[in-house]
């Protein structure tokens, strides 16, 4: 599709279009650029954004300036312009990207304000009326001027970074970034530094809008400040929403519909109510409402629910493997928790809690609801800080550490409730669990040069949904999936990033009588192959069948460890567990 769309572009270019359509076309791809950026930054990251009309600015005035002022070529200040773009737009996403709720938007209107009222008040842009006389551009000595030239500049930049866009959010650095919306745990759980894709992505954005800026800068042949406050900003997002957020495309059908939309209807509405005004402000406003409510996920939702979804090819079965840690011996101690303590407030949730996993072992962590098994959990995988203790994993401390420094260590877990990506395959979910066995980024995945590597993910992905039994679901919606599948993917996810230590937490919770017992194969056959396994459990069927050994906690505190057989004797256990004094 990215390939017949770049294709199309010259055909587009020579019809005999009049000057009028090629013009519209022209402010189209303009904006589509910076929808672009909004599709990565809000519709897949969940970053709302009111400023990327200020990165348009800084994009036009730079280029508006050191043209006009400097007599610089164009084409030397549009480096320029990306490096001032690059550097505040990283400033501000350090600043303002570990804000939380609404606090982001609202720091991106105050970014867009301050650079408007910043331009329109400097002498030196020339204040409200900005900076005039700007040259066209012009290519080894033609100039592309206002019209077909300019049009096939500016749409094969359109095609090229909507391809780009394509590329990376089908690639590792790609499903990083479409983790993020549900939230840092299970991403951060897998080895992905979150804020380091929000920060990527925010600078993506802004460079998408500079890009914008630059080229609306010479086809305008002036710069204002009008074009990059606020208003506009919103406009931006307006038509992003519209095209449909989670779209690649979808950033092209917003600005194309809106742009067109909004010009028919200042012909129309002026006749029809009689009067001049702007009234396609207020209806765009009622469309939006509507928008919102009927087509939520816009445009571009609406067609693509339409179209064929044909599954991934498969070119990765010949890939090669990704290379293994080599295994702790079996008897080594893998996790050391040691008077691990959690107190929230007054609740002490774990009261010095100790006990060791070795190698090739499966422990059970079991207890009466509420007993503190997964504070313990979180606190052994760096999701919770302990107040007090240690946690030794493969005998290097890691109670200091954040979660997803510990899971490149080789402690992979899965959690309660499921966390996985719906909106992504069952093949992609797990390969996110590998993504800290690979290591290339944004700009190769865009120039497609990590299908090499992305080979020996899938490769792995299917593996391990193979080893628990999901290999005939690879190419289906994550989202689709039973709630027993769910556990499975979150399983052959965790295997994924070839753990020395496989925390699971509740993985028998809602699954039927044959999946339990399914369940329990893939887990013996994992201890087979010297995995080590701690798991919560609360079906004794299960926990008593698979595990070599169990820790019982309640209220906190550790009240006996022993064999399956040991536990199930113990009169303080049975108790705890049916509420009576012991
Ligand atoms: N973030 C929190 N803030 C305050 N209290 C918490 C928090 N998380 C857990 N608790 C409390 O800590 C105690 C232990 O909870 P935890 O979820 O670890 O138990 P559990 O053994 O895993 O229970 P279950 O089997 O029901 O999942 C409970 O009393 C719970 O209410």
């Amino acid at each position: 599709m990215g390939l017949a769309a770049l294709a199309a572009i010259p055909l587009a270019a020579i019809l005999p279009l009049p000057d009028f359509w090629i013009t519209q076309l022209n402010y189209i791809g303009l904006y589509s650029l910076t929808c672009l950026g909004l599709v990565l930054l809000t519709g897949i990251a969940g970053l709302t954004s009111f400023g990327q009309a200020a990165f348009v600015g800084i994009g036009a005035y730079t280029t508006g300036w050191l043209t006009v002022n400097l007599g610089w070529s164009p084409w030397l200040t549009l480096p320029v312009g990306l490096a001032i773009t690059a550097a505040s737009a990283l400033v501000l996403a350090l600043v303002t990207l570990r804000m939380s709720g609404h606090y982001l938007p609202l720091a991106t209107i105050a970014w867009g304000l301050s650079l408007y009222y910043l331009m329109g008040n400097l002498d030196a842009l020339g204040k409200y009326d900005g900076i005039l006389g700007l040259k066209s551009l012009s290519l080894f000595g033609a100039d592309l001027g206002q019209g077909r030239g300019f049009f096939l500049l500016t749409w094969s930049l359109v095609a090229v970074m909507a391809v780009a866009l394509l590329h990376l959010l089908d690639s590792r650095a790609g499903r990083a970034m479409r983790s993020l919306k549900s939230g840092a745990l299970m991403a951060e759980s897998v080895g992905i530094s979150t804020f380091r894709y929000k920060v990527l992505i925010f600078v993506i954005a802004a460079l998408l809008a500079c890009l914008a800026g630059w080229l609306l800068a010479h086809f305008q042949r002036t710069v204002n400040p009008t074009a990059f406050g606020l208003k506009m900003g919103i406009e931006y997002l307006f038509m992003t929403v519209v095209g449909g957020v989670g779209h690649v495309w979808g950033a092209i059908a917003g600005a194309a519909l809106t742009r067109l939309l909004e010009d028919q209807l200042q012909v129309l509405l002026p006749r029809l109510i009689g009067t001049s005004g702007s009234y396609e402000v207020i209806v765009f406003g009622i469309a939006l409402v509507l928008m919102l409510k009927y087509q939520p996920d816009g445009l571009w939702d609406f067609v693509e629910r339409r179209l064929p979804r044909p599954p991934r090819r498969n070119d990765w079965a010949d890939a090669a493997a990704l290379a293994a840690q080599p295994r702790p011996a079996a008897g080594d101690p893998v996790l050391e928790v040691h008077q691990l303590r959690k107190e929230f407030g007054g609740l002490v949730a774990v009261n010095d809690v100790g006990f060791q996993v070795r190698a090739a072992e499966i422990v059970g962590l079991i207890g009466p609801n509420g007993a503190g098994k997964t504070t313990t959990f979180h606190m052994i995988s760096g999701v919770l800080p302990h107040t007090s203790g240690t946690v030794r994993f493969r005998g290097r401390p890691i109670g200091h550490l954040p979660s997803r420094q510990i899971a490149r260590l080789g402690l992979a877990r899965t959690f309660q409730h499921v966390k996985m990506i719906p909106d992504m395959t069952v093949l992609e979910n797990a390969a996110l669990g590998a993504h800290a066995r690979g290591g290339k980024g944004v700009l190769a995945a865009m120039a497609r040069l990590d299908r090499a590597e992305e080979r020996t993910l899938f490769r792995e992905a299917q593996r391990q949904l193979e080893r628990v039994g999901m290999g005939s679901h690879l190419h289906e919606l994550a989202g689709n999936l039973a709630m027993g599948q769910q556990r499975l993917l979150e399983i052959a996810r965790a295997l994924c990033a070839d753990p020395a230590l496989l925390l699971l937490d509740e993985p028998a919770a809602g699954l039927r009588h044959q999946e339990k017992r399914a369940l329990a194969q893939v887990l013996r056959q994992l201890q087979a192959e010297g995995m080590t396994i701690l798991l919560v459990e609360h079906d004794m069927d299960l926990v008593m069948e698979v595990c070599d050994r169990l820790v019982v906690m309640e209220f906190g505190t550790l009240l006996m460890e022993g064999t399956p057989r040991e536990v199930r004797q113990s009169p303080a256990v049975r108790a705890a567990y049916l509420g009576t004094e012991h």
